[in-house]
């Protein structure tokens, strides 16, 4: 099979007009071996790298709050986009970039395009691998209005998982973002860790993105990028997390008792990553069960989903059968935002289902709701979406008894009859905080020392025991 190069006018329209496919230098990695240098199930590659050997982004494009050709659930048709002109050059193994925005120098190459690269991998006899969920993006345009729709901008701290051939990975690099990426795959993994070995802004980790503690790489990613400033320490993180002190029956705070214990603004927003990917679909519930809470760290997710998971996982009224115990887990840690349809045709192999992209903006831990208790809250919300039919006061037994479920609903308001889903995210805080009320009351009816109102009628006082 021929390298596929779209130069010679294979595609037309593409974004890179001096597109050429890059030098062969592919790695022939078997899958199943370790690359050099991955000892470990998650070792970070940094270490040792000269410095970039890529060059910074001409900014000769539109801002990257340009409109966005949009494909919305109710706009479904493709508008027109002004493309940027990225002029980003290609720089392995070749001299000092420095200087040289895009000029041509004779050790630099274009880019080489999404299309391309994933027609290489085949050609080196490398299988897409459904167990991992590869499907590959293969149109330039579309990782474009990816990254722009991140607002992705030099020296933004990015974390994606699943970098693959590295087609997302290299527009992210394009706009002058330092990169984490996180790979599963150990022959793709030992491919892009060949490809990218000069490139100081990129930093690799092999291994599961589930496993491999995504906490802990963020926060080295924060750190590293700013030792000039003091970590968050441990306290301000607990004080942030644990929100203001409360007694265990008191009522939900004001907004402005809320935000007290969280770290400082600007510390916080200095020290936020952004997490941009093109995820294996299998592991998107886990992977937001992850991160959703992490408000502390990460500014705003960017993931493609399944279109279908992203209408679910965006919407915002309940009441239908979409209403899930996933919305108001999300609605409590973010505000997530369907961005745009992506096609089906846009990936290689070719899925059963169209993508879309969903931003994620996270709330950082002291702008959440408070509840008494956030496992507790989530518990309660799982319980009552377990058997969607049910009565509210039935499903979430055993936690609760009917009677306390309908003396709580009652309290709040609510219709006595309510099943889950009726419920916004506002009434489920209202609900937790009743329910811990009862709790709480009932707890002090038993610690209370016994009155010479609660003998029994007749008893002797000298045989209470
Ligand atoms: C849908 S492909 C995306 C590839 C590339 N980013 C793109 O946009 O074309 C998903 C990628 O995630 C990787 N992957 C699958 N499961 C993973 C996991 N648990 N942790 C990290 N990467 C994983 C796959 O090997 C694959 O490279």
């Amino acid at each position: 099979m021929p390298r596929y190069s779209p130069v010679g006018g294979q595609q037309s329209n593409h974004p890179y007009p001096n597109l050429q496919l890059r030098q062969p230098r592919c790695l022939r990695v078997q899958a199943g071996r370790r690359s050099p240098g991955s000892g470990s199930a998650s070792s970070a590659t940094a270490g040792g790298r000269t410095r970039p050997e890529f060059k910074a982004p001409r900014k000769s494009g539109p801002p990257s709050s340009a409109p966005l050709p949009s494909q919305t659930p109710n706009n479904p048709v493709q508008e027109p986009v002004e493309l940027p002109s990225l002029g980003w050059m290609w720089q392995v193994g070749g001299g000092s970039s420095r200087g040289d925005a895009g000029g041509g120098s004779p050790a630099s190459r274009p880019m080489p395009s999404a299309v391309s690269t994933v027609a290489n991998l085949y050609e080196d006899r490398i299988k897409a691998k459904k167990s991992l969920g590869q499907n590959f993006l293969t149109d330039d345009s579309v990782l474009q209005d990816i990254v722009a729709a991140a607002a992705v901008g030099p020296h933004d701290l990015v974390l994606e998982v699943g970098p693959g051939t590295g087609n997302l990975t290299k527009h992210l690099l394009a706009r002058g973002a330092r990169v984490t990426a996180v790979e599963k795959d150990d022959t793709l993994y030992g491919r892009l860790q060949e490809e990218y070995r000069e490139v100081a802004e990129l930093t690799l980790v092999h291994g599961d993105a589930i496993k491999v503690g995504l906490e802990d790489i963020i926060r080295g990613m924060i750190q590293q990028e700013r030792p000039d400033l003091d970590p968050v320490s441990e306290e301000d993180s607990a004080a942030a997390a644990a929100g203001p002190a409360t007694a265990p029956d008191a009522p939900p705070p004001t907004a402005a008792a809320a935000g007290r214990g969280r770290p400082s603004g600007r510390r916080a927003a200095a020290r936020k990553v952004k997490v941009v990917a093109n995820l294996p679909y299998n592991i998107t519930k886990d992977l937001l069960l992850l991160l959703l809470p992490l408000g502390d760290l990460i500014s705003d997710l960017h993931i493609m989903i399944q279109h279908e998971a992203a209408v679910r996982l965006t919407e915002r009224t309940p009441g239908g059968p979409e209403w899930r115990a996933a919305n108001i887990r999300t609605l409590f840690y973010c505000t997530p935002r369907y961005r745009f349809r992506i096609s089906r045709l846009k990936y290689d192999p070719v899925p059963g289902v169209d993508g879309a992209l969903v931003t994620f903006s996270l709330l950082p831990p002291g702008s959440r709701p408070e509840v008494p208790s956030e496992r507790g809250f989530h518990t309660l919300v799982s319980k009552a979406f377990s058997e969607r039919r049910k009565k509210m006061r039935n499903s979430v037994q055993p936690l609760h008894t009917s009677d306390q479920v309908e003396a709580a609903l009652a309290a709040c308001g609510l219709n006595v009859d309510a099943r889950a889903q009726d419920l916004t995210l506002e009434q489920f805080v209202s609900l937790s905080w009743q329910l811990h009320r009862q709790q709480v009351e009932a707890g002090l009816g038993l610690l209370r020392p016994q009155q010479p109102e609660d003998q029994p009628e007749g008893q002797p006082e000298a045989e209470q025991s």
